[in-house]
Parts: structure tokens; sequence; C-alpha cells
């Protein structure tokens, strides 16, 4: 029977992955190495394995077939094989809104509880509506681009012309479903930047000049140099990462999007970089800080499972250190911006307050930008002047 395919191969993707690698990365691998499997295959698969961890440690007593047509059910509005076969009693419900849903599962699974799924919500940055959060969580986020705004009608055009549902949310800024293949739909990559609608928002509190001198200073692929100078072309940019390989794609972005301006280099911030910087003072640091990353587990559901509480404390060390290390090289009268994906208040308004009192910096506005009111993901920021 065809369910029982479809039960088997989910039961080996789940079995192959120990949470290490990022679930998107494995299943790339996954495939290659079980190139059996049919498209048809993969795709129900991957749907599968991702709605499974949606659940997080949600009914953990129970089996692994029933939980999966649980997990299928809350995050789809058509009815799978699997859940029609283990949860027949759902199938009434399935096109109806979460809320009903979670309330129908609940009648019929009196343990369920959305705490089990994010067992994080007393950790929450303040302003966040717990229940429209955890209810995100089982929604896949849009993808985002951001376009010039002189271009912005020309490549709205060509995705409608191709049937595909796009939504524009800015001047700037385009929605579309995910997976959508933007290579196949437009040809000139350097016409979008593909980047989450939160994290375009943050660009809001950089308020660069020209002729301006930048540093992002965790650069990783350089998404946060790139919007900058979307905002004002004639900034000089500084970017580094302690990842030598992610420069790599930083320096290829870079040139696709013609920007000239640019130094780039490998480093630390947990060292003492004096020897590299001391000649060095910025009219504004771009701190895109590492994270737990818990505003984009709508993208990466696989943490809900496999993410471990002590981590935040570890996050939380390295951001005030890095935050500490930089901030001498800031002008005074002049922006650390500092940022996380994070919706957690110990990576946000907790390392804010820490770096108020141990650092020169007077708060001028942060906020915790809620992706999950436009199907993104949340991100927080913070502008801090230095006196
Ligand atoms: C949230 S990511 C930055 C994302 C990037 N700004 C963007 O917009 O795509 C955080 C980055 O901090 C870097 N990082 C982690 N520890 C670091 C350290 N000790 N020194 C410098 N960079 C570090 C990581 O390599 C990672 O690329």
């Amino acid at each position: 029977m065809k369910v029982h395919h479809h039960i088997r191969a989910f039961e080996q993707v789940l079995a192959s992955y120990d949470g290490k690698l990022p679930l998107h990365r494995h299943l790339v691998v996954y495939f290659k190495q079980h190139k059996q499997m049919g498209s048809s295959d993969r795709r129900w698969a991957s749907r599968y394995i991702y709605s499974y961890f949606r659940l997080g440690k949600a009914l953990a007593q129970l089996g692994a077939i029933e939980r999966l047509a649980i997990a299928d059910f809350l995050c789809n509005t058509d009815l799978s094989l699997v859940t029609d076969h283990a949860f027949p009693a759902a199938s009434a419900h399935i096109a109806k809104p979460i809320e009903e849903k979670v309330a129908f599962l609940k009648s019929q699974y009196p343990a369920f509880k959305l705490e089990d799924v994010f067992p994080f919500s007393a950790k929450l940055s303040d302003g966040i509506n717990e229940q429209d959060f955890l209810y995100s969580l089982f929604v896949q986020p849009d993808l985002f681009i951001r376009v010039l705004e002189t271009h912005l009608p020309t490549v709205k055009t060509k995705f409608e012309a191709t049937g595909i549902a796009v939504k524009e949310l800015s001047d700037t800024t385009l929605a579309l479903p995910n997976g959508t293949k933007l290579e196949q739909i437009i040809d000139d990559t350097r016409l979008y930047q593909v980047q989450d609608f939160s994290s375009q928002k943050t660009g809001l509190y950089f308020k660069p000049q020209p002729y301006d001198y930048w540093w992002d200073c965790c650069a990783a692929s350089g998404g946060k140099s790139l919007l900058i100078h979307s905002i004002e072309p004639k900034v000089k940019i500084l970017a580094s990462d302690v990842r030598e390989t992610s420069l790599g794609n930083l320096q290829e972005r870079f040139i696709a999007a013609g920007i000239k301006d640019f130094q780039k280099k490998t480093i630390d911030l947990l060292q003492n970089n004096d020897q590299i910087l001391h000649h060095y003072e910025f009219d504004g640091i771009l701190l895109d800080a590492p994270c737990s990353g818990a505003g984009t587990w709508g993208r990466t559901p696989e943490m809900l499972y496999f993410f471990e509480e002590y981590k935040i404390a570890n996050y939380v060390k390295l951001q005030k250190a890095i935050a500490e290390n930089v901030v001498k090289y800031l002008k005074p009268g002049k922006p650390l911006i500092y940022m996380t994906c994070s919706v957690f208040k110990q990576e946000n308004e907790e390392v804010v307050n820490f770096l108020l009192e141990k650092l020169p910096l007077k708060l001028e506005a942060m906020e915790l930008i809620k992706g999950y009111q436009d199907k993104a993901d949340s991100m927080f920021v913070a502008r801090l002047i230095k006196q």
C-alpha cells in the first residue's frame, strides 16, 4: 500500500538525521545518496520530516507515526496519506484555521500542550504575542527578496506572468511562496537580494550618511552590508567575520552588486585585535551577533527538537564579549547597531542593558521586529550611541 511506502521513507530519513547539520543540508546529501527516490518521494519525505519537527517535543510519549500524522495535520491544509491512515478523525478539520485545529487536537489528545512545542515562552522578549508566535511555528515562512525601488515593478510583473502569488510588502520588498525558483524567473541576479523581511527592516535603524565608514563586524556573507549599501551607496565598508569562507561568498555578492568601496578581513572578535585595528575609527558598527536563531526556527524547525537551553547562556557570553571588543573602534556620537535573530530576552534586551551599564553607550531605540505577523523571521535591533 502506498501509505506504507510513505511511512518507510519517512522512518528512514528520520533515522538518518542527528540534528548536527541543518536539516535542509542533510536532505540534499541524503537524497544524493538515495537516487532511487523519485521527485514525488523526495517531496513527501521533506514535507513529513519538516512537519514532524514542527511538533517539537509535544506528545513525546506517542510513537513516531502517530506524532507525524498529528504534525502533518497541524502544518498542512491538504490531507496526507499518513494523517489519513493514522489520524483519520482529523480529515474533516484539515482545512480549518490553526486555532481550531489545535482545539480539535486537544479534544482528541488532552495531553497536547503548545508549551511542549516551544518550551521557552517565559524567555520571550517583550512585546511578542506568545499565542501568535507559537502558532506561527506550524507555518513555513515565505521567501523574501529586496529589490531596488526602480526595478520593483518589472520584477513583480515577471513573477505575476509565471502565475506566482507575489505580495508587495514595501517599495523594496516582495514576498514569494517558499521554494520559488528565483533564478528560473529573474535571470539578472543583480536585480534582487534574498533577505528576510524583518532583516530588511533592521535597515531603518542604520541611518548612514554619505562617505561614512561602517564596520560590519559579523558580516558572514554580507546580508547587512548589502542592505546598508542599498540605503546609502556612498558608504565605505569594512566587512569582517571569524569565518574566512563566508567572506569569500561576501566578496562574490559585493562584486555582483557593484560594490567597489569595501575591505574584508578575517577577524576573531574574541581576541585582542589592536594590532590589526588600532588606527580604525568607524562612523557606525553593525553587530549582527551570533545567536540562538530562535526567531528563525519557523525555517529550521529541527531546532525545536534539538535545541538545548544551556546554549542561550553561551551565546549571551559571546554577544557581550564581541560588543565590548568592538565599541572602542567607534567614534563618539556614532551608532552601534546591535542585532540578533533571536526572540529571547536574554540575548536581546538583557544584552542591551549590560552594554548600557558597562560601556559608554546610550540607547536611542530598540525593537523586536515581529516577523510572525508577515510569515517572516523575527529579529531584534537596538541603536546605541557612543558617548
Ligand atoms: C548572525 S550571523 C551574521 C549574519 C550576517 N550579518 C548577515 O546579514 O547575513 C553571525 C556571524 O558572527 C560570526 N562570528 C561568530 N563568532 C565570531 C567571532 N568570535 N568573531 C567574529 N565573528 C564571529 C559567525 O561566523 C557568523 O557569520
